[in-house]
Formats: C-alpha cells, structure tokens, sequence
C-alpha cells in the first residue's frame, strides 16, 4: 500500500506522460507465457482498461501459442514449429482458429468488459482488418504474412472509445484461413495507425545483453544497435522475430517499439508512465 507521499510521487511523474500520450495510439501484444496466470492476465487487462481510461487508446493484439497446444493435445494433433512458426496443415489450422478466435479473444474482450472497458474482439477477417499472403514456406502450411492492414474499422471502434481486441488469423480472397505470428500483426497494425507505442509483452525483463542474466536488461536501444546484438548473437531464438518486427514498424513510423516482461505487476503503466520504464524501449 502507498503511502499519501508516494501516491503523490507516482502522480507527478505519470502526469507529463499522460498528457504526451492522450489520444495516441498504443498498440500492445499479449501471448506466450506471459498470458498462462490468470490473475496476471487480469492485471493486464485492468492497466490496459486504466490507459483507455486516462485517454490512450490502446488496442490489443494476442497470441495464445500454449492455449493451442493444450487443445492441440485433447485432439491428439502433434504441434510441430521450425524456428519458433507453427507448422499450420488444416486440421491444425481449425483449432488455432477455434482457439484464438473463439476462446482467448472472447476471454478478454470478457475480462475487459468485466472491468469497466468497453471491448470488441476482431480477427484479421472482419471488415477485411488484414489481407494475408502466404509465407513463401510451403513446408509450414497455412502460415501467412501481413499483406495488407485495413484500418478503418479500427479507426471507427477507437474513436469511440472501445477496445479492439484482435486475433492474429485472416484470410486471403478465397476464403482460405492463415495463421499468423501474433507479434508480426502487432507490428503491422501499429505500423498501419502511425502508432506512438508498439509494446510486445514477453516473459523476459526485454533485450538482456546476457540472455542468461536478468541484471543486464538494456533499457534503451536504436535500430542500429538492435542489428548489431542480432548480427553477433547477442539476440537469438525467439528474441529475433521480436526484435525484427519492432525494427520493421519504427522504420514506418511508429515512435518507439518496446519488449517487457508481462509478469511484473503493472508492467505497462511502468512502461508508459515512468521516467525509468521496465524494459527495452527501441527508438529509430
Ligand atoms: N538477448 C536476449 N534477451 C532476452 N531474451 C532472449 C535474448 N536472446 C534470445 N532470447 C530468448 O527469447 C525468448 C523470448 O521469445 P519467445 O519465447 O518466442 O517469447 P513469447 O513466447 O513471449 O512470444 C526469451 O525467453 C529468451 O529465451
Ligand atoms: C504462425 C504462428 O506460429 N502462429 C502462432 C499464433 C499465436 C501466437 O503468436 O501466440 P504466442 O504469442 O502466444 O506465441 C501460433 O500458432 O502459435
């Protein structure tokens, strides 16, 4: 609990960032592991829904890789990845869109509700969000690319104050359905609505200079450097796409792109509303 004193302090430094971002776009993707707790998800949705509150307008992208195993399971379907993509043949390609779109994305949209936000769930197919293509590897399937962002709807739902909460699956003009990496639709989403903020939520601190230590988070990084870390290693695994997809929608406009830990209480007010942040902010 905060004392008056403290309460005063957190008050004065969020405010100057308050009024800097009222109005701006902040787009947020939420998966992984970071998405398993259920009272963490909860804490998420609750600084997502006080951001709206105070005048960001936030729109949520997310995963749910672990949710898509688990009923990939009870189906006795056997997930397979290469580099971190899901291998998406049609059977598969059902359940990731039975999953994604009809229980995680009516599970927020829910959760956000249920706290006093006022929340659409969309996937890429309504109102033609995203037009997919394939992704140039027919060994993974119906896996696809962004290769268009419609961003109309999204204009009419946040200029009326709702949350849009988006699912990363669409479809090309046949009607064939695409899986999509969650984080690729964040950064193509952001980029499309000239965001302020790209915010990937992850389970590690963000950018660690050694993967192995938690202590050496680096808190600010350029473009540039983020080439560099991936060039020599530094970044590797699954911090690639991540990175790679920050890189992409601040080279089309977007002001900063950011990876944080999901897991920490508050991690996005601590992100957007303090001077120090809580993760690695990446800037042109
Ligand atoms: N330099 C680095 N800093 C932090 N994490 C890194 C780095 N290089 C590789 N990684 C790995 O990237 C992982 C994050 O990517 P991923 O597991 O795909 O996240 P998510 O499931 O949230 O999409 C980390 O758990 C870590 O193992
Ligand atoms: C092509 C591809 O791999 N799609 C992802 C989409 C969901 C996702 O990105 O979920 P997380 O953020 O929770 O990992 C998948 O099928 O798992």
């Amino acid at each position: 609990m905060l004392t008056n004193t403290e309460r005063v302090k957190v008050l004065s430094e969020a405010l100057p960032y308050i009024q800097k971002f009222s109005s701006r776009i902040i787009v947020i993707k939420y998966g992984g592991a970071a998405m398993k707790n259920s009272k963490l998800k909860d804490q998420v949705i609750s600084d997502l829904v006080f951001l709206s509150f105070i005048g960001l307008r936030p729109i949520l992208v997310h995963g749910g890789g672990p949710e898509i195993n688990f009923w990939l399971d009870q189906l006795k379907i056997l997930p397979q990845f290469e580099n971190g993509i899901r291998v998406t043949d049609q059977p598969t390609m059902d359940v990731v869109e039975m999953v994604l779109v009809g229980r995680v994305n009516k599970d927020l949209v829910a959760s956000i509700n249920k706290q006093g936000g006022k929340s659409v769930g969309l996937s890429g197919k309504d109102g033609l969000l995203i037009i997919p293509r394939p992704s140039g590897k027919p060994e993974l399937g119906f896996v696809g690319e962004v290769q268009n962002v419609d961003t109309n709807l999204l204009e009419i739902l946040i200029n009326n104050n709702y949350i849009p909460v988006i699912a990363s699956v669409a479809a090309d003009k046949q009607g064939q359905s695409y899986n999509i990496n969650a984080d690729t639709v964040a950064g193509e989403i952001a980029a499309a609505l000239n965001a302020e903020k790209l915010i990937l939520l992850t389970d590690t601190p963000g950018i660690l200079r050694n993967p192995s230590d938690v202590t050496t988070l680096i808190s600010h990084l350029s473009i540039q450097e983020a080439r560099d870390l991936t060039q020599t290693a530094v970044i590797s695994g699954g911090m690639i796409p991540k990175v790679d997809c920050c890189i992409r929608s601040l080279a089309q406009g977007v002001a900063s792109a950011h990876i944080l830990d999901g897991r920490i209480d508050h991690a996005l007010l601590l992100e957007i509303l303090t001077d120090q942040g809580i993760g690695s902010m990446l800037v042109v």
